[in-house]
């Protein structure tokens, strides 16, 4: 078969089944003969389009000339004549397929040329920025994380980002008059992190010298809420309990070597050992030297004791797990495809990409239904769920849902933690506010004191996030839907759907007291003199000078049942 066949089979495909197109084209058992990176994209740029196209074909009557042309050949066969680089067909021009398109050529093109006029554009050139546009959908900026364990903001900005234009806001760096332009902003919310216009220095940044040695890290925006929730001190060490690839577990690393947290270790554990290989090296890459991170290969959290000697110290724990990845930007099932009519008339109609042949007649019941949902689930660690219906898919919540919860219940058991930040990429209740709800009302939350960690009791950037829980999901209780931020795709803040609850005991608000005996600035840092030593929070003067009797006292504040991660102060 012709790689324009196997393509058309490929959109003819129903949607319900086999996942994105990226993953029906790549898998091992796809069968395909034609190189699988020219099959994706010619369906890919296809598809984007398709719009234009099917207006095309249907204006010039290809299809009712050409009867052996299916809709969705008729459709990759214009598209390479007309669109691809060397703007021919890739088969022998005494190939069939070839002859039936060479007839209609200059047809063909002068209606391209109409279609383009219609909508507005001078050229091609700006019609494919607008195609590409339109398929790239809403701009989402490139997040772009400094680690603070092999540089600073400031080199960066003086190195890296020399040149670049700063713009006050995300929206600026969305404005359209930016795309592509060498334009950023420094993040209100998250400290270290720099957004970039989206197209050029958003793609630059991908081949640069600073993310090949590991200066920065490409992360959401959401994704950096959980550490920066998580807000470690370097009093005691952290988990992370699902970590691979491991933005998280360098976030954290990065934090505490900030704020003098070298005494403390960050376990990260994960379960799958192919995944787990992916952390190490970004752990090695980020330079989260030895002894900082300590990395469980193949490790189920859910097994790790408690109890055991070394988790101790264990004061925070980070639980990111497996999720439905609901709000993943760019996990989109399959593109939009529009395919010009069969013959027998009509105009081209939207479907997603089925490659089925469908009129536009008011006679056609099935044109008036609503378009299926997307049954097909891709979790964040890439797995597919092919869902048949609405019920599947409650079913595949409700079973993720019992593995958070169990999670959760299962970090509340470490001694001596005070805090447990709890996130999603996902954007369905049953697996956030639902979750943190159950969570709360736990034997174990409620024998051991767990709270949620309410918003004004949440580090500045987290606390000022102006998007928070569904009340609610949370059975009507405000201050667990405050206390729990959201974060939606494509609604202007350039971010990806996400969602993060933390947990606290002891201390009220839990920090003020437990946060060592060190005076701390806004980011958590410990204020330092010229010569590094720390200044007290109890006298205002350097720690040296304190006597026995103040250290004593300042390091069993607020140690209440003694499980508060304070007294482990560097
Ligand atoms: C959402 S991803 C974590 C992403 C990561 N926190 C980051 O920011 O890079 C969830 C990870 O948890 C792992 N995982 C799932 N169940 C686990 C368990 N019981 N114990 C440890 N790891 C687990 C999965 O293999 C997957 O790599």
């Amino acid at each position: 078969m012709s790689l324009y066949h196997e393509t058309a089979a490929l959109l003819s495909a129903p949607t319900t089944h086999g996942g994105s197109l990226k993953s029906r084209v790549f898998k091992k058992d796809s069968g395909l003969k034609s190189p699988p990176a020219q099959v994706y994209a010619l369906a890919l740029e296809s598809c984007k389009w398709s719009a234009v196209l099917s207006e095309v074909i249907d204006n010039t009557g290809l299809l009712k000339a050409e009867r052996k042309l299916t809709p969705p050949l008729a459709l990759l066969l214009t598209h390479d004549l007309l669109l691809s680089k060397s703007a021919r067909i890739a088969l022998p021009a005494t190939h069939g397929l070839s002859q039936s398109l060479a007839r209609h050529r200059a047809r063909l093109a002068s209606e391209l040329t109409r279609a383009r006029l219609r909508r507005g554009h001078p050229t091609l050139t700006s019609l494919r920025a607008a195609v590409d546009a339109a398929a790239a959908g809403p701009p989402h900026p490139r997040w772009v994380r400094v680690n603070p364990l092999r540089t600073t903001l400031d080199e960066q900005l003086a190195t890296t980002f020399d040149g670049w234009d700063v713009v006050p806001s995300v929206a600026d760096v969305l404005d359209p008059a930016n795309a592509g332009k060498k334009v950023l902003c420094l993040d209100g919310h998250v400290p270290n992190l720099v957004a970039l216009a989206p197209g050029g220095g958003g793609e630059w940044i991908v081949k640069s010298k600073a993310y090949k040695e590991g200066w920065v890290v490409l992360q959401d925006k959401a994704s950096c809420f959980p550490a920066c929730l998580l807000d470690p001190r370097g009093e005691g060490d952290v988990v992370d309990a699902c970590a691979a690839p491991g933005n998280k577990t360098t976030h954290l690393a990065g934090i505490l070597a900030e704020r003098g947290g070298e005494g403390s270790t960050v376990f990260a554990f994960e379960k799958d050992r192919r995944r787990a290989e992916v952390l190490e090296e970004m752990v090695r890459k980020a330079g989260a030297g030895e002894g900082t991170v300590v990395v469980s290969k193949g490790v189920d959290f859910l097994k790790v004791d408690p109890g055991e000697r070394r988790y101790a110290r264990v004061g925070g724990l980070l639980l990111d797990p497996s999720c439905s990845g609901s709000g993943i930007v760019g996990r989109d099932e399959m593109p939009e495809l529009v395919l010009p009519e069969a013959v027998g008339g009509g105009t081209p109609v939207v479907a997603a990409a089925t490659g089925k042949k469908r009129k536009r007649n008011p006679a056609d019941k099935e044109e008036k239904r609503p378009p299926p949902p997307p049954m097909v689930l891709v979790d964040d660690d890439g797995d597919t769920t092919t869902l048949t219906s609405e019920a599947a898919l409650q079913e595949r919540i409700r079973s993720l849902a019992a593995f958070q919860l169990a999670l959760l219940q299962h970090a509340m058991k470490f001694p001596a933690a005070t805090r447990i930040t709890y996130s999603t990429c996902s954007v369905y209740a049953g697996e956030n506010e639902h979750v943190v709800v159950a969570a709360l009302a736990s034997d174990v939350a409620r024998q051991r004191g767990w709270r949620i960690l309410k918003r004004a009791d949440q580090v500045r950037g987290m606390r000022e996030w102006e998007v928070r829980g569904d009340k609610g999901a949370c059975d009507g209780d405000e201050d667990v839907a405050e206390g729990c931020i959201r974060t939606y795709r494509d609604d202007g803040r350039g971010v990806m759907g996400f969602f993060v609850a933390g947990f606290v005991r002891n201390a009220e608000g839990g920090r003020d007291e437990g946060d060592g005996p060190y005076l701390r600035d806004e980011r958590g840092m410990i204020v330092r003199d010229a010569e590094g030593i720390p200044t007290l929070k109890s006298t205002g003067k350097k720690a040296v000078e304190m006597d026995e009797s103040e250290e004593d006292a300042s390091s069993e504040e607020g140690s209440g049942d003694g499980d508060d991660w304070d007294g482990f102060e560097d």
